[in-house]
């Protein structure tokens, strides 16, 4: 079975860096993000993240998983979805999309405060 695993650290195509922990028991995971991007005027600072991991009854392999990164230096967060693969040359990959909500000043600004994208993470070392 291709087996995929998250923990350990990532970088993505924007050059952002990630490291993960141990997933535990009940599939949870925590870690660290340092974003190579911003749209705030903040100085950018490694924030924490926290997610969760499908573990798939008879283990998969290949999981699903979703998690939340709470930014330190900016009022926004971002959730990110995805799966983790084993590609055709046996390298593991994470695809993943996300939503960026910004705190906007008034609710008639709630229509531009989400932003999506996706990203592509390959293992770092
Ligand atoms: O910019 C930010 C916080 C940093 C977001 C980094 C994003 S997360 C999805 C993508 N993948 C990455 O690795 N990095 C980027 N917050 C923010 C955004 C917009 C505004 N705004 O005023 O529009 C304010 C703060």
């Amino acid at each position: 079975v291709k087996k995929c695993s998250l923990s350990g650290s990532w970088v993505n195509d924007l050059g952002s860096n990630m490291t993960i922990g141990a997933v535990n028991g009940d599939g949870n995971f925590e870690g660290s993000y340092h974003t190579a991007v911003s749209a705030s005027p903040n100085e950018i600072k490694v924030s924490p993240l926290q997610g969760s991991m499908q573990r798939g009854t008879n283990q998969k392999g290949q999981p699903t998983f979703g998690f939340t990164v709470n930014w330190s230096f900016s009022d926004s967060i971002t959730v990110f979805t995805g799966q983790c693969f084993v590609d055709n040359d046996g390298k593991e990959v994470l695809k993943t999309m996300w939503l960026l909500r910004s705190r906007v000043e008034s609710i008639n600004n709630d229509w531009k405060a989400t932003r999506a994208g996706r990203n592509t993470f390959i293992r770092t070392g």
